[in-house]
């Protein structure tokens, strides 16, 4: 049963009536759906299933080729996103839609700006952006910050404000807490809840199964383009919401048995830039993965950039193992080679057999209007070439696999990556990384917006990429995802790394309370039984 609505509790405020979408094919097809105002239909599916065409339709982004909807009664054809706008439909993208360069202030009330005899009155301004902060928790931000000044979760944050507009009839948030930190996400499901209470209609489309069983009141499913599912959310386990998504069970999140950790590879010694990373020392084994976990802004992510050169360190050093003489997998004490400051840049990572996968798929160069083909052997062109010759059956067996192995969804390898959508951009990403020979790899959270089937296709590598000797080291926001994936796990807050727990000691209690830890509390020495090193520069 859809919740009653406070005006109307059997008329739905949208009604989607056979809306079909062609690209090049066919990607949404006979979607019929009704949403009532004051619930929560959480829009689920595998990626590509058709879940950011169909919210793009909802909000004007997009229009369909065929089929049409329905507004409170009125035939609703919004032919922009300012159009629906004007009829209270907001959408919260993935990619935010901020001015850094503006104070937050600016941007929430942007283009509603309060002016007297043409002056703008700052004040007033600053009086209505607290007020629209207030309402999201963030009574502590300051309205006259430059958006550039703050965290991505914060930035998140204010974009779901900006959206929170009185007039708002219909929202549609789009994967909102990949940014947040739990507090954050706390305050958002409070905010929802307000927002439902008044009768706005939320469309909450998201891969945390946990999440939509928290918070929605009915489920929608997509496969292939078709909605193949529409029930109420209680009584559903995230099995049977797995089953409903990808036609099958999967069991992505088994325990990992602890792995046998050879010599170490690669180490940090006292690594920092700025405030950001503080002194950070880590040591990377043969076959494990070392897991990293923290609050968003906690420098997790800058830490894997000092650690692939993309950013470069002002203080520490990075130091390279090599390879011992005999295979067998035991801490040998042989002497490292020692680069004051890390890499000087990514290209001489990759040249030691350091690779990075993040989620950020704008910095991984990758070539939109190129095809899936190219993109997914660039990084290794050696392993599609004989004698400097470019062997084209070669490349197509190679990124044929790929495409078989993670599932990704495309008509061709030929089809340009630009037009995928992002959870199947995510695996091309990871797809360049298989082929390579390389002993550390780097990974920002690799599964963000990947679907659980494709999700567990990733573990299965990640874990074949341990058994073959690499090193891995992998951040993410999904507790229970390190906990199943990684042997050990260092938690960063605050710039530093101030615990780090092997297999069988943590449990979520701990790595959240080591998050939230200041700095100077209990902090675990990860480098004890480092090899010897001798300085060198690279
Ligand atoms: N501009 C475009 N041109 C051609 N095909 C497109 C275009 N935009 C999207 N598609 C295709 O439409 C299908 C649905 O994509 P969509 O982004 O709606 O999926 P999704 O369910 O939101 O996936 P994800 O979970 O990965 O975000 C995909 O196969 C994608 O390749």
């Amino acid at each position: 049963m859809p919740p009653t609505s406070p005006t109307n509790p059997t008329t739905p405020l949208l009604a989607i009536h056979d809306v079909g979408k062609d690209y090049t094919a066919t990607v949404l097809d006979g979607v019929n759906l009704a949403l009532f105002a004051g619930e929560v239909l959480a829009l689920t599916g595998e990626n590509g299933a058709g879940k950011s065409t169909l919210s793009k339709i909802l909000c004007g982004l997009e229009q369909p080729t065929r089929g049409g909807m329905v507004l409170d009664g009125q035939t609703y054809t919004p032919g922009s996103r300012r159009d629906a706008e004007r009829h209270g439909v907001r959408m919260v993208m993935q990619e935010l839609g901020l001015v850094p360069t503006l104070t937050v202030a600016e941007n929430l009330l942007m283009g509603r700006l309060p002016h007297r005899l043409g002056w703008l009155q700052r004040d007033a301004l600053h009086a209505a952006a607290r007020a629209q902060l207030a309402k999201i928790g963030l009574d502590t931000i300051d309205p006259a910050t430059p958006v550039a000044q703050l965290g991505i979760g914060q930035q998140q944050m204010v974009e779901i404000a900006r959206n929170l507009q009185d007039d708002t009839r219909i929202l549609v948030l789009d994967e909102p807490t990949a940014m947040l930190t739990p507090r954050e996400t706390n305050y958002l499901f409070e905010q929802i809840a307000h927002l439902t209470a008044r009768g706005v209609a939320i469309v909450y489309v998201s891969h945390r199964l946990e999440e939509l069983r928290r918070i929605a009141d009915r489920v929608a499913v997509l496969r292939d383009g078709r909605l193949v599912d529409v029930r109420p959310m209680a009584g559903m386990s995230e099995d049977d919401l797995v089953q409903r998504m990808v036609g099958r069970v999967v069991s992505d999140l088994e325990h990992r048995p602890r792995r046998a950790a050879g010599p170490v590879v690669m180490s940090a010694e006292g690594l920092g830039r700025g405030t950001a990373v503080q002194d950070v020392s880590l040591a990377l084994r043969a076959g494990e993965i070392f897991g990293i976990a923290g609050l968003v802004g906690s420098g997790r992510t800058e830490l894997v950039r000092l650690l692939f050169g993309a950013d470069r360190a002002d203080r520490g050093s990075v130091t390279l193992y090599p390879e011992p003489a005999n295979t067998e997998r035991q801490a040998s004490p042989a002497m490292g080679c020692t680069i004051p400051r890390g890499f000087a840049s990514p290209l001489q990572a990759i040249a030691a057999g350091v690779g990075l996968v993040t989620e950020d798929r704008k910095s991984q160069g990758l070539l939109l209007s190129q095809p899936i083909r190219i993109n997914a052997t660039l990084s290794d062109l050696s392993a599609v070439s004989r004698g400097g010759w470019l062997q084209r059956g070669l490349e197509n067996r190679l990124v044929q696999g790929f495409v078989r192995k993670l599932g990704i969804r495309c008509r061709s390898a030929e089809q340009p990556v630009g037009q995928l959508s992002g959870g199947n951009q995510q695996k091309v990403v990871f797809a360049r990384w298989l082929h390579r020979e390389g002993r550390v790899l780097l990974l920002d959270e690799p599964t963000r917006g990947v679907d659980v089937g494709a999700r567990a296709e990733l573990y299965g590598e990640l874990d074949r990429m341990a058994s073959e000797g690499r090193a891995l080291l992998m951040v993410s926001s999904d507790l229970h995802e390190l906990m199943a994936m990684a042997d050990r796990i260092g938690v960063m807050s605050a710039g530093s790394l101030v615990a780090v727990f092997e297999r069988g000691e943590w449990s979520e209690q701990s790595l959240l309370a080591a998050a939230f830890s200041e700095p100077g509390g209990r902090a675990a020495d990860p480098t004890s039984s480092l090899p010897s090193s001798s300085s060198a520069t690279a």
